[in-house]
Protein backbone atom coordinates (compact mmCIF):
# COMPACT_ATOMS: atom_id res chain seq x y z
CA UNK A 1 0.00 0.00 0.00
CA UNK A 2 2.87 2.68 1.27
CA UNK A 3 4.63 1.31 -1.75
CA UNK A 4 1.87 2.15 -4.57
CA UNK A 5 1.70 5.77 -2.56
CA UNK A 6 5.36 6.20 -2.66
CA UNK A 7 5.10 5.29 -6.61
CA UNK A 8 2.46 7.29 -7.60
CA UNK A 9 4.37 10.36 -5.76
CA UNK A 10 7.28 10.12 -7.75
CA UNK A 11 7.12 12.62 -10.82
CA UNK A 12 7.74 11.52 -14.22
CA UNK A 13 7.18 8.43 -13.00
CA UNK A 14 4.40 7.28 -15.35
CA UNK A 15 7.60 7.69 -13.47
CA UNK A 16 29.22 1.18 13.59
CA UNK A 17 31.20 -0.87 14.10
CA UNK A 18 32.59 2.40 15.17
CA UNK A 19 35.98 2.99 14.32
CA UNK A 20 38.18 3.87 17.95
CA UNK A 21 38.14 7.17 17.45
CA UNK A 22 41.69 7.99 17.67
CA UNK A 23 42.65 10.47 19.95
CA UNK A 24 45.53 11.69 17.33
CA UNK A 25 42.56 12.57 14.93
CA UNK A 26 40.18 13.68 17.07
CA UNK A 27 42.65 16.46 17.83
CA UNK A 28 43.24 17.42 15.05
CA UNK A 29 39.69 17.39 13.46
CA UNK A 30 38.54 19.25 16.52
CA UNK A 31 40.94 21.97 15.95
CA UNK A 32 40.13 21.86 12.17
CA UNK A 33 36.44 22.12 12.71
CA UNK A 34 37.10 25.12 15.26
CA UNK A 35 38.54 26.97 12.60
CA UNK A 36 36.48 26.27 9.79
CA UNK A 37 33.17 27.09 12.21
CA UNK A 38 34.84 30.44 13.42
CA UNK A 39 33.38 31.48 10.12
CA UNK A 40 30.12 31.97 10.93
CA UNK A 41 29.64 35.40 10.89
CA UNK A 42 32.75 37.08 13.46
CA UNK A 43 32.08 35.11 16.77
CA UNK A 44 33.04 31.51 17.28
CA UNK A 45 30.39 29.43 16.98
CA UNK A 46 32.14 26.43 17.71
CA UNK A 47 33.02 26.23 20.94
CA UNK A 48 34.33 22.28 21.37
CA UNK A 49 33.14 19.63 23.69
CA UNK A 50 34.37 21.07 26.93
CA UNK A 51 31.77 23.89 26.49
CA UNK A 52 29.57 21.72 25.51
CA UNK A 53 29.15 17.65 27.01
CA UNK A 54 27.46 17.10 24.27
CA UNK A 55 28.84 16.17 21.30
CA UNK A 56 28.47 18.51 18.37
CA UNK A 57 27.19 17.77 15.23
CA UNK A 58 30.35 17.48 13.08
CA UNK A 59 31.83 14.84 15.50
CA UNK A 60 28.06 13.09 15.36
CA UNK A 61 28.66 13.17 12.03
CA UNK A 62 32.60 12.42 11.90
CA UNK A 63 31.21 8.99 12.84
CA UNK A 64 29.74 7.91 10.01
CA UNK A 65 32.07 9.14 8.11
CA UNK A 66 35.11 6.73 10.11
CA UNK A 67 32.12 4.14 9.54
CA UNK A 68 31.76 3.95 6.16
CA UNK A 69 35.74 4.61 5.58
CA UNK A 70 36.00 1.35 7.05
CA UNK A 71 33.62 -0.36 5.16
CA UNK A 72 35.24 0.35 1.89
CA UNK A 73 38.94 0.48 3.59
CA UNK A 74 38.46 -3.09 4.06
CA UNK A 75 37.33 -4.11 0.84
CA UNK A 76 40.63 -1.74 -0.53
CA UNK A 77 42.62 -4.10 1.62
CA UNK A 78 40.82 -7.13 0.95
CA UNK A 79 42.21 -7.80 -2.66
CA UNK A 80 40.63 -11.49 -2.47
CA UNK A 81 37.53 -10.56 -1.79
CA UNK A 82 36.80 -7.35 -3.74
CA UNK A 83 33.97 -6.78 -5.86
CA UNK A 84 34.24 -7.86 -9.78
CA UNK A 85 32.92 -5.05 -10.52
CA UNK A 86 33.55 -5.90 -14.56
CA UNK A 87 31.75 -9.22 -13.65
CA UNK A 88 28.47 -9.67 -16.05
CA UNK A 89 25.25 -8.97 -13.92
CA UNK A 90 24.72 -12.62 -12.11
CA UNK A 91 21.01 -13.45 -12.31
CA UNK A 92 19.06 -16.96 -12.40
CA UNK A 93 17.42 -16.16 -16.24
CA UNK A 94 18.07 -13.99 -18.98
CA UNK A 95 14.65 -12.60 -18.62
CA UNK A 96 16.13 -10.72 -14.90
CA UNK A 97 19.00 -9.93 -16.36
CA UNK A 98 16.98 -8.18 -19.25
CA UNK A 99 14.58 -6.41 -16.60
CA UNK A 100 17.24 -5.57 -14.63
CA UNK A 101 19.56 -3.51 -17.54
CA UNK A 102 15.99 -1.99 -18.16
CA UNK A 103 15.75 -0.94 -15.11
CA UNK A 104 18.89 0.53 -14.52
CA UNK A 105 18.23 2.49 -18.49
CA UNK A 106 15.48 3.80 -17.03
CA UNK A 107 17.48 5.14 -13.74
CA UNK A 108 19.68 6.48 -16.70
CA UNK A 109 16.88 8.41 -18.51
CA UNK A 110 16.15 9.81 -15.22
CA UNK A 111 19.52 11.23 -14.66
CA UNK A 112 19.71 12.33 -18.06
CA UNK A 113 15.84 14.33 -17.67
CA UNK A 114 16.82 16.01 -14.68
CA UNK A 115 20.45 16.55 -14.57
CA UNK A 116 21.68 16.84 -17.86
CA UNK A 117 25.33 17.67 -17.17
CA UNK A 118 25.87 15.46 -14.21
CA UNK A 119 24.28 12.17 -16.77
CA UNK A 120 27.10 13.81 -19.74
CA UNK A 121 29.60 13.36 -16.72
CA UNK A 122 28.64 9.50 -16.08
CA UNK A 123 28.77 8.55 -19.37
CA UNK A 124 33.06 8.81 -18.94
CA UNK A 125 32.25 5.66 -15.98
CA UNK A 126 32.74 2.34 -16.43
CA UNK A 127 29.77 0.95 -17.45
CA UNK A 128 29.24 -0.97 -13.95
CA UNK A 129 29.78 2.08 -11.84
CA UNK A 130 27.56 4.40 -14.26
CA UNK A 131 24.69 2.72 -13.97
CA UNK A 132 25.10 2.23 -9.55
CA UNK A 133 25.59 5.83 -9.77
CA UNK A 134 22.18 6.73 -11.85
CA UNK A 135 20.53 4.53 -9.58
CA UNK A 136 21.59 6.18 -6.28
CA UNK A 137 21.09 9.18 -8.35
CA UNK A 138 17.26 8.33 -8.85
CA UNK A 139 16.57 6.90 -5.20
CA UNK A 140 17.94 10.03 -3.17
CA UNK A 141 15.37 12.21 -6.41
CA UNK A 142 12.49 10.33 -5.45
CA UNK A 143 13.07 10.56 -1.66
CA UNK A 144 13.58 14.75 -2.01
CA UNK A 145 10.10 14.49 -4.43
CA UNK A 146 8.29 13.08 -0.89
CA UNK A 147 8.98 16.35 0.71
CA UNK A 148 9.34 18.60 -2.25
CA UNK A 149 7.05 16.97 -4.86
CA UNK A 150 4.09 17.70 -6.01
CA UNK A 151 2.35 15.76 -3.57
CA UNK A 152 4.47 16.80 -0.26
CA UNK A 153 1.06 17.82 1.15
CA UNK A 154 0.11 14.31 1.59
CA UNK A 155 3.51 13.23 3.15
CA UNK A 156 3.72 12.08 6.68
CA UNK A 157 5.97 10.46 9.18
CA UNK A 158 4.59 7.18 8.57
CA UNK A 159 5.14 7.73 5.23
CA UNK A 160 8.60 7.82 5.28
CA UNK A 161 8.75 5.45 7.76
CA UNK A 162 6.74 3.00 4.93
CA UNK A 163 9.63 4.33 2.57
CA UNK A 164 12.27 3.80 4.83
CA UNK A 165 10.85 -0.19 5.37
CA UNK A 166 11.00 -0.18 1.57
CA UNK A 167 14.46 0.88 2.05
CA UNK A 168 15.34 -1.71 3.94
CA UNK A 169 13.83 -4.28 1.82
CA UNK A 170 15.43 -3.71 -1.28
CA UNK A 171 18.97 -3.79 0.50
CA UNK A 172 17.96 -7.11 1.83
CA UNK A 173 17.21 -8.02 -1.97
CA UNK A 174 13.35 -7.75 -1.65
CA UNK A 175 12.97 -4.61 -4.15
CA UNK A 176 9.62 -3.18 -4.92
CA UNK A 177 9.78 -1.45 -8.13
CA UNK A 178 12.50 -1.22 -10.92
CA UNK A 179 13.82 1.69 -9.96
CA UNK A 180 14.40 -0.06 -6.25
CA UNK A 181 15.85 -3.33 -8.05
CA UNK A 182 18.00 -1.19 -10.17
CA UNK A 183 19.15 -0.38 -6.21
CA UNK A 184 18.91 -3.52 -4.74
CA UNK A 185 21.65 -5.04 -7.29
CA UNK A 186 23.74 -1.85 -7.15
CA UNK A 187 24.00 -2.10 -2.91
CA UNK A 188 24.95 -6.04 -4.00
CA UNK A 189 27.64 -5.37 -5.67
CA UNK A 190 29.43 -2.32 -4.02
CA UNK A 191 30.10 -1.69 -0.34
CA UNK A 192 27.05 0.42 -0.06
CA UNK A 193 25.71 1.18 3.57
CA UNK A 194 21.98 1.84 4.17
CA UNK A 195 23.36 4.14 6.87
CA UNK A 196 23.55 7.39 4.72
CA UNK A 197 20.32 5.96 3.38
CA UNK A 198 18.83 6.21 5.92
CA UNK A 199 19.65 9.32 7.35
CA UNK A 200 18.94 11.44 4.35
CA UNK A 201 14.91 9.80 4.74
CA UNK A 202 15.80 11.18 8.56
CA UNK A 203 16.79 14.77 6.90
CA UNK A 204 13.47 14.41 4.78
CA UNK A 205 11.39 14.37 8.61
CA UNK A 206 12.97 17.23 9.74
CA UNK A 207 11.94 19.13 7.07
CA UNK A 208 8.58 18.03 7.76
CA UNK A 209 9.11 19.15 11.17
CA UNK A 210 11.18 21.93 11.38
CA UNK A 211 11.61 25.20 9.51
CA UNK A 212 14.24 27.16 11.50
CA UNK A 213 18.24 26.49 12.71
CA UNK A 214 19.35 27.85 15.98
CA UNK A 215 22.65 27.71 14.87
CA UNK A 216 25.14 25.97 12.51
CA UNK A 217 25.38 23.15 14.34
CA UNK A 218 21.96 22.58 13.17
CA UNK A 219 21.77 23.53 10.01
CA UNK A 220 25.16 21.52 9.34
CA UNK A 221 23.35 18.56 10.70
CA UNK A 222 20.29 19.02 8.19
CA UNK A 223 23.12 19.75 5.48
CA UNK A 224 24.62 16.24 6.27
CA UNK A 225 21.01 14.32 6.46
CA UNK A 226 20.41 15.81 2.85
CA UNK A 227 23.51 16.41 0.99
CA UNK A 228 26.15 15.24 3.19
CA UNK A 229 25.02 11.51 2.60
CA UNK A 230 25.23 11.12 -1.34
CA UNK A 231 28.89 12.09 -0.96
CA UNK A 232 29.37 8.81 1.47
CA UNK A 233 26.84 6.89 -0.59
CA UNK A 234 28.89 7.75 -3.68
CA UNK A 235 32.13 6.74 -2.90
CA UNK A 236 31.56 3.59 -2.35
CA UNK A 237 30.51 3.27 -6.21
CA UNK A 238 32.97 5.92 -7.86
CA UNK A 239 35.84 3.89 -6.17
CA UNK A 240 39.47 5.23 -4.64
CA UNK A 241 42.08 5.25 -7.30
CA UNK A 242 44.03 1.82 -6.36
CA UNK A 243 47.18 4.38 -6.52
CA UNK A 244 46.02 6.87 -3.74
CA UNK A 245 47.76 7.13 -0.46
CA UNK A 246 45.33 8.89 1.09
CA UNK A 247 43.47 7.73 4.04
CA UNK A 248 40.17 6.25 3.43
CA UNK A 249 38.70 8.71 5.58
CA UNK A 250 39.65 11.84 4.50
CA UNK A 251 38.62 10.67 1.01
CA UNK A 252 35.17 10.51 2.49
CA UNK A 253 35.69 13.63 4.58
CA UNK A 254 36.00 15.51 1.29
CA UNK A 255 33.05 13.75 -0.47
CA UNK A 256 30.89 15.15 2.90
CA UNK A 257 32.39 18.42 2.71
CA UNK A 258 30.90 18.38 -1.31
CA UNK A 259 27.36 17.09 -0.35
CA UNK A 260 27.82 20.00 2.90
CA UNK A 261 28.93 22.98 0.30
CA UNK A 262 26.32 21.98 -2.27
CA UNK A 263 23.57 22.43 0.06
CA UNK A 264 24.62 25.64 1.73
CA UNK A 265 24.84 26.90 -1.53
CA UNK A 266 21.07 26.03 -1.96
CA UNK A 267 20.48 26.85 0.68
CA UNK A 268 21.96 30.61 -0.21
CA UNK A 269 20.25 30.26 -3.43
CA UNK A 270 17.22 29.84 -2.62
CA UNK A 271 16.38 32.05 -0.10
CA UNK A 272 13.88 34.22 -1.32
CA UNK A 273 11.94 31.22 -2.42
CA UNK A 274 12.07 29.21 1.02
CA UNK A 275 10.82 32.34 2.73
CA UNK A 276 7.97 32.46 0.29
CA UNK A 277 7.39 28.67 2.20
CA UNK A 278 8.00 29.95 5.58
CA UNK A 279 10.93 28.29 5.54
CA UNK A 280 14.44 30.03 6.86
CA UNK A 281 17.47 27.69 6.34
CA UNK A 282 19.90 29.87 7.86
CA UNK A 283 21.40 30.34 11.53
CA UNK A 284 19.21 32.53 13.64
CA UNK A 285 21.92 33.10 15.94
CA UNK A 286 24.07 34.52 12.95
CA UNK A 287 21.22 36.32 11.66
CA UNK A 288 20.90 38.25 15.36
CA UNK A 289 24.41 38.95 15.20
CA UNK A 290 24.25 40.36 12.17
CA UNK A 291 21.72 42.83 13.15
CA UNK A 292 18.63 41.22 10.95
CA UNK A 293 15.41 39.19 12.14
CA UNK A 294 13.13 36.48 10.06
CA UNK A 295 11.53 39.68 9.13
CA UNK A 296 13.79 41.11 6.71
CA UNK A 297 14.40 38.09 4.98
CA UNK A 298 10.41 37.92 4.51
CA UNK A 299 10.51 41.81 3.63
CA UNK A 300 13.40 40.70 1.12
CA UNK A 301 15.00 43.68 1.09
CA UNK A 302 19.10 43.99 -0.11
CA UNK A 303 20.96 46.14 2.56
CA UNK A 304 24.33 46.37 3.35
CA UNK A 305 23.70 44.11 6.52
CA UNK A 306 22.41 41.72 4.40
CA UNK A 307 25.16 41.92 1.97
CA UNK A 308 27.58 41.91 4.99
CA UNK A 309 25.69 38.24 6.33
CA UNK A 310 25.52 36.97 2.96
CA UNK A 311 29.27 37.29 2.16
CA UNK A 312 30.40 35.18 5.41
CA UNK A 313 27.39 32.81 4.76
CA UNK A 314 29.47 32.62 0.78
CA UNK A 315 32.71 32.53 2.80
CA UNK A 316 32.07 29.32 4.77
CA UNK A 317 30.26 27.83 1.79
CA UNK A 318 33.41 27.95 -0.35
CA UNK A 319 35.66 26.83 2.93
CA UNK A 320 33.41 23.27 2.34
CA UNK A 321 34.37 23.35 -1.48
CA UNK A 322 37.91 23.79 -0.70
CA UNK A 323 37.81 20.82 1.81
CA UNK A 324 35.69 19.04 -1.34
CA UNK A 325 38.34 19.51 -3.68
CA UNK A 326 41.21 17.99 -1.95
CA UNK A 327 39.60 14.86 -1.94
CA UNK A 328 38.92 14.59 -5.64
CA UNK A 329 41.88 13.77 -7.36
CA UNK A 330 41.88 10.44 -4.93
CA UNK A 331 39.10 8.93 -6.72
CA UNK A 332 39.08 6.25 -10.04
CA UNK A 333 40.37 8.33 -12.85
CA UNK A 334 37.25 7.77 -14.58
CA UNK A 335 34.53 9.07 -11.95
CA UNK A 336 37.07 12.16 -11.52
CA UNK A 337 35.83 14.43 -14.18
CA UNK A 338 31.72 13.90 -13.04
CA UNK A 339 32.77 14.99 -9.74
CA UNK A 340 34.84 18.04 -11.10
CA UNK A 341 32.21 19.23 -13.33
CA UNK A 342 29.39 19.38 -10.70
CA UNK A 343 32.14 20.95 -8.31
CA UNK A 344 32.69 23.52 -10.58
CA UNK A 345 29.37 23.99 -11.27
CA UNK A 346 27.87 24.36 -8.57
CA UNK A 347 30.36 26.53 -7.01
CA UNK A 348 29.64 28.94 -9.75
CA UNK A 349 25.84 29.35 -8.43
CA UNK A 350 27.97 31.38 -5.38
CA UNK A 351 29.84 33.70 -7.75
CA UNK A 352 26.22 34.54 -9.45
CA UNK A 353 24.95 35.22 -6.04
CA UNK A 354 27.56 37.99 -5.76
CA UNK A 355 26.89 39.29 -8.99
CA UNK A 356 23.25 39.61 -8.31
CA UNK A 357 24.53 41.82 -5.70
CA UNK A 358 23.56 39.23 -2.90
CA UNK A 359 19.65 39.97 -3.92
CA UNK A 360 18.61 36.09 -3.52
CA UNK A 361 15.40 37.46 -2.68
CA UNK A 362 13.98 37.93 -6.08
CA UNK A 363 16.47 37.05 -8.61
CA UNK A 364 18.06 33.61 -8.89
CA UNK A 365 21.85 32.80 -9.27
CA UNK A 366 22.22 30.84 -11.54
CA UNK A 367 24.91 29.85 -13.84
CA UNK A 368 24.47 30.57 -17.85
CA UNK A 369 25.15 27.97 -20.66
CA UNK A 370 28.25 29.65 -21.75
CA UNK A 371 30.03 28.95 -17.91
CA UNK A 372 28.36 25.84 -17.81
CA UNK A 373 29.96 24.50 -21.24
CA UNK A 374 33.59 25.97 -20.49
CA UNK A 375 33.49 24.36 -16.54
CA UNK A 376 33.50 20.83 -18.57
CA UNK A 377 36.87 21.03 -20.08
CA UNK A 378 38.14 22.68 -17.04
CA UNK A 379 37.00 19.86 -15.04
CA UNK A 380 38.26 17.39 -17.19
CA UNK A 381 41.82 18.98 -17.46
CA UNK A 382 41.48 18.87 -13.29
CA UNK A 383 40.43 14.98 -13.68
CA UNK A 384 43.62 14.30 -15.45
CA UNK A 385 44.87 15.23 -12.46
CA UNK A 386 45.95 12.06 -9.99
CA UNK A 387 46.54 11.18 -6.17
CA UNK A 388 48.83 12.93 -4.64
CA UNK A 389 51.74 11.12 -4.13
CA UNK A 390 51.69 12.11 -0.49
CA UNK A 391 50.41 9.66 2.32
CA UNK A 392 48.02 10.96 4.13
CA UNK A 393 48.39 14.05 2.52
CA UNK A 394 44.34 15.04 2.20
CA UNK A 395 41.78 16.68 4.74
CA UNK A 396 44.35 15.74 7.54
C1 LIG B 1 36.07 12.79 -2.81
C2 LIG B 1 34.87 13.42 -3.39
C3 LIG B 1 34.82 14.89 -3.42
C4 LIG B 1 33.89 12.64 -3.87
C5 LIG B 1 32.65 13.10 -4.51
C6 LIG B 1 31.46 12.59 -3.77
C7 LIG B 1 30.19 13.01 -4.43
C8 LIG B 1 29.84 12.41 -5.69
C9 LIG B 1 29.40 13.92 -3.82
C10 LIG B 1 28.11 14.36 -4.40
C11 LIG B 1 27.62 15.54 -3.68
C12 LIG B 1 26.26 15.94 -4.16
C13 LIG B 1 25.99 16.09 -5.60
C14 LIG B 1 25.32 16.17 -3.25
C15 LIG B 1 23.94 16.56 -3.57
C16 LIG B 1 23.56 17.75 -2.74
C17 LIG B 1 22.17 18.20 -3.02
C18 LIG B 1 22.00 19.19 -4.05
C19 LIG B 1 21.15 17.71 -2.30
C20 LIG B 1 19.75 18.04 -2.52
C21 LIG B 1 18.89 17.92 -1.41
C22 LIG B 1 17.70 18.68 -1.00
O1 LIG B 1 17.80 19.99 -1.44
P1 LIG B 1 16.60 21.01 -1.54
O2 LIG B 1 15.32 20.30 -1.38
O3 LIG B 1 16.90 22.12 -0.61
O4 LIG B 1 16.81 21.53 -2.97
P2 LIG B 1 16.07 21.25 -4.33
O5 LIG B 1 15.36 22.50 -4.56
O6 LIG B 1 15.20 20.07 -4.17
O7 LIG B 1 17.17 21.00 -5.32
C23 LIG B 1 18.77 17.14 -2.59
C24 LIG B 1 17.82 17.47 -3.62
C25 LIG B 1 18.79 15.67 -2.19
C26 LIG B 1 18.71 14.75 -3.38
C27 LIG B 1 20.01 14.66 -4.11
C28 LIG B 1 20.11 14.38 -5.41
C29 LIG B 1 18.93 14.13 -6.23
C30 LIG B 1 21.46 14.28 -6.05
C31 LIG B 1 22.02 12.88 -5.95
C32 LIG B 1 23.25 12.82 -6.75
C33 LIG B 1 23.98 11.69 -6.93
C34 LIG B 1 23.65 10.39 -6.31
C35 LIG B 1 25.14 11.72 -7.83
C36 LIG B 1 26.35 12.32 -7.22
C37 LIG B 1 27.44 12.25 -8.17
C38 LIG B 1 28.05 13.29 -8.77
C39 LIG B 1 29.09 13.03 -9.76
C40 LIG B 1 27.69 14.69 -8.50
MN1 LIG C 1 14.18 19.36 -2.79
Amino acid sequence: MSGVLLWVVCPKDNINSLLSYLPRNGRSRTSKMCSRLSFSTGVLAYSGAVAHPSRSSEEKVYEVVLKQAALVREQRRDKEKAWDLNKPVETDSLTNRDLLNEAYDRCGEVCAEYAKTFYLGTLLMTPERRRAVWAIYVWCRRTDELVDGPNASHITPKALDRWERRLADLFEGRPYDMYDAALSHTVSKFPVDIQPFRDMIEGMRLDLRKSRYKNFDELYLYCYYVAGTVGLMSVPVMGIAPESKASTESVYNAALALGIANQLTNILRDVGEDARRGRVYLPQDELARAGLSDDDIFRGKVTEKWRNFMKGQIKRARMFFDEAEKGVSELNVASRWPVWASLLLYKQILDAIEANDYDNFTRRAYVGKAKKLLSLPVAYGRALMGPSKLTHSVAR
